[in-house]
């Protein structure tokens, strides 16, 4: 199958490698010609991913109507706060025969509406439906990924039978794909862990402890099934891959850049600064922001995530936000 990647950043390098063990054809999209120069004759991008060396057959462009030449299965994974301007750009590439299966890796809410990954696609490309927009999401750091380490993922869509097709296409002996038909689930929990994650990596940076730590991913946990729920999400999803599995894995991985967020902002260095020398993205930032928002449109509370907002963008210490959310009104854990 030829399959388009957009972004060639770590993840969109390593689903490309998965697809190429597969023995699909594997074209990239960027929108750097400093990246396809890059990755053309080096083969490898240090920066994100040192070590791995990718496949020479793989070809790089910044032109999109190219890249998408033959495509039978399209992979969105840029980051989430650019994801309006390349699907507008993507629009206008409507290919002349059959119309692909589109599948989004991104995690995150667009900043400044409520809309989760898939919804700014279709609402961008009117010839696309939700019948072919699938979900990729779960606990799959792309530096084990790379390295071919035993990982699970969910592929969902409304649509079963596209999910099933992801599925088989995209798993192998290292990498088992799950379907799920709740694409709401399955995005909500993939962007709002990534908050918790920045609180996580607070922790670490204070030197807080494992109860504290286990505290926060069970919390975390109930703010997220407080949202889906109100959103229409499947209750079952949270305890799956998409859910707890990537909460584990992005609150406690070496890997996680959103914890590393965190770790330093534990440590007292200021956001902007961190940011600056980041080789990867957080998407847990912008999506702070974005579920805050959410949040309040339907009258859910996050305690959690409003209290990474405080830290993040309103300069408040952490040890003070930890110390008012411990003497908040006592409740039940029932609620
Ligand atoms: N890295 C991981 O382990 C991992 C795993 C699962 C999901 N994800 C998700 O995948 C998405 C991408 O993550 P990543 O780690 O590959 O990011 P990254 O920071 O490594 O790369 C992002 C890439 O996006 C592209 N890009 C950057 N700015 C752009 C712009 N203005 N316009 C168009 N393209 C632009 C570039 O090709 C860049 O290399 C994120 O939503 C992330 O949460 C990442
Ligand atoms: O753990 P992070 O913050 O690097 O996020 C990347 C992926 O979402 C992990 O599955």
């Amino acid at each position: 199958m030829n399959v388009t990647i957009i972004g060639t950043g770590g993840w969109g390098l390593t689903l490309g490698q998965v697809l190429n063990d597969n023995g699909h054809h594997v074209s990239f999209w960027t929108f750097s010609q400093k990246e396809v120069d890059l990755l053309s004759t080096e083969h490898q991008y240090k920066d994100k991913l040192p070590g791995v060396i990718f496949p020479e057959s793989f070809t790089y462009t910044t032109d999109m109507k190219k890249s998408l030449e033959g495509a039978e299965m399209v992979l969105f994974v840029v980051p989430s706060q650019v994801m309006g301007n390349v699907s507008r750009e993507f629009a206008k590439c409507k290919p002349e025969g059959k119309i692909p299966l589109v599948v989004c890796a991104t995690k995150g809410i667009l900043e400044g509406t409520d809309q989760r990954m898939s919804e700014v696609i279709l609402e961008n490309v009117p010839w696309l439906d939700s019948d072919h927009m699938v979900t990729l999401s779960g606990p799959t750091h792309a530096e084990e990924v790379s390295r071919r380490v035993y990982t699970t993922i969910v592929a969902a869509c409304p649509n079963e039978h596209s999910a099933k097709e992801v599925q088989k296409i995209m798993s192998n002996n290292y990498l088992r794909v799950y379907t799920s038909t709740d694409q709401i689930g399955v995005e909500l929990c993939g962007a709002i862990k990534n908050v918790i994650a920045i609180a996580s990596g607070v922790l670490y940076g204070i030197g807080a402890g494992d109860n504290t730590r286990a505290a926060l991913i069970t919390r975390g946990q109930a703010e997220i099934c407080r949202l889906g729920r109100a959103l229409g999400a499947n209750p079952r999803t949270f305890a799956g891959l998409a859910g707890m599995g990537d909460l584990i894995v992005t609150c406690l991985s070496q890997h996680s850049r959103n914890r590393y967020v965190g770790e330093c902002i534990g440590k007292g260095e200021a956001l902007d600064q961190i940011m600056s020398h980041m080789k990867m993205i957080a998407e847990g930032v912008p999506t702070c922001k974005s579920a805050k928002a959410l949040a309040e449109e339907v009258h859910v509370e996050l305690p959690i995530v409003n209290a990474v907002y405080e830290v993040l963008f309103n300069n408040k210490k952490p040890a003070d936000i930890i110390e008012m959310l411990m003497t908040r009104d006592l409740r039940s854990e029932e609620e």
